[in-house]
């Protein structure tokens, strides 16, 4: 069952839906009829190569730039129609925040919750110093932002997005352009920050990234959604192959082909042959329990058998024709 986000009569299903949503460039269409469905809860993966149409979908979701088509749902309610009762509720980090470099951290802070519609200024300071220590930077608040190093600067700008109560939080690209130490700090508060109830939406161009922060993911290519769901999902929808190892190898061949498996030849050990049979995705496979208790059926005898899996990373090379930096 689908966790309910929300509460009382604000309760949604989704915490972002779309529909049909599209968005043309002239003749270039740089999102083509996504439906996204992002679970409440979820810390969500938007994964795609440069240029798939991230940073574009996530403009269309926060409203910052006009679809050509489709719909967008955020917290249960229609965007850009109900932006004054949605945005309050999101936080949102995009394009790199814009902070004073010769203001502290919580001098920025303070000026951007200021700017906020319907903020209280006696409860500034505390709004301010919470975002601080739930993004680390406690100890750097009164430090010049020019002094920041960029995970700091990028941890800054979550604090930004964490000024109010969030049940949403949308993130570009956060780790982008971070050296290894501030990297692993932003990942570990993107992570750290579903504890506290909020959904995460992130976008990312790092399968290895996405594999660590995210309990569910969307894999963007050339504008179109091409997968979508729990990790677990996606990596058992993956396709598997049988590895076996057999002194009785024509049997065994005769065998997978009464079940519709084609054997390759995959060379000679000690001990038999190795063979390899495609199994076609799961689902609508055949199950390697059963291809064993077959060939043990069919007087084969069986010295090795093992199920090799694609990995994710092969299955999104896959789906979206290219490779993935995998390295940080
Ligand atoms: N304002 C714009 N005018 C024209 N084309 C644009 C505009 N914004 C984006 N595009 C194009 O739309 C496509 C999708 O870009 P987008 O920035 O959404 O991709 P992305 O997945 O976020 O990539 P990146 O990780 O590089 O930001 C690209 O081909 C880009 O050149």
């Amino acid at each position: 069952m689908i966790p309910q986000g929300g509460s009382g009569s604000g309760r949604y299903n989704l915490a972002i839906e779309t529909r049909g949503l599209t968005k043309h460039f002239g003749r270039q269409v740089a999102v083509d009829g996504v439906d996204l469905a992002v679970p409440p809860g979820s810390v969500f993966g938007f994964l795609g190569p440069n240029g798939s149409g991230k940073t574009t979908t996530i403009r269309m979701l926060l409203g910052l730039a006009a679809a050509s088509a489709g719909t967008v749902s955020l917290l249960g309610m229609e965007m850009p129609g109900r932006f004054r009762d949605v945005l309050p509720r999101v936080g949102a980090l995009v394009e790199g925040p814009a902070f004073y470099p010769f203001l502290s951290g919580a001098a920025n802070l303070s000026r951007l919750d200021a700017a906020g519609r319907s903020t209280v200024p006696a409860t500034r300071k505390g709004r301010v110093d919470r975002a601080l220590e739930r993004v680390g930077l406690s100890h750097a608040a009164g430090k010049k932002v020019h002094a920041y190093s960029l995970g700091m600067k990028q941890r800054l700008g979550i604090a930004n997005a964490l000024l109010a109560r969030r049940d949403l939080l949308v993130l570009d690209e956060p780790t982008n352009g971070l050296d290894p130490q501030g990297t692993r700090e932003v990942r570990n508060l993107v992570r750290s920050l579903a504890h506290d109830g909020a959904t995460v939406f992130v976008s990312s161009h790092l399968l290895a990234e996405v594999e660590q922060m995210c309990t569910h993911a969307a894999i963007m290519s050339a504008g179109r959604l091409v997968a979508q769901g729990p990790l677990a999902e996606l990596r058992r929808a993956g396709s598997a192959r049988i590895r076996l190892l057999t002194p009785d190898a024509g049997q065994a061949r005769s065998v997978l082909a009464g079940l519709g498996l084609a054997a390759e030849a995959g060379g000679s050990q000690p001990d038999g042959e190795v063979l390899l049979a495609s199994l076609s995705a799961a689902g609508d496979g055949r199950l390697p329990e059963d291809v064993v208790g077959q060939l043990v059926a069919g007087g084969v005898r069986v010295r090795g058998f093992a199920v090799e899996r694609e990995s994710l990373e092969d299955r999104f090379v896959a789906l979206t024709g290219e490779g993935f930096d995998v390295a940080q």
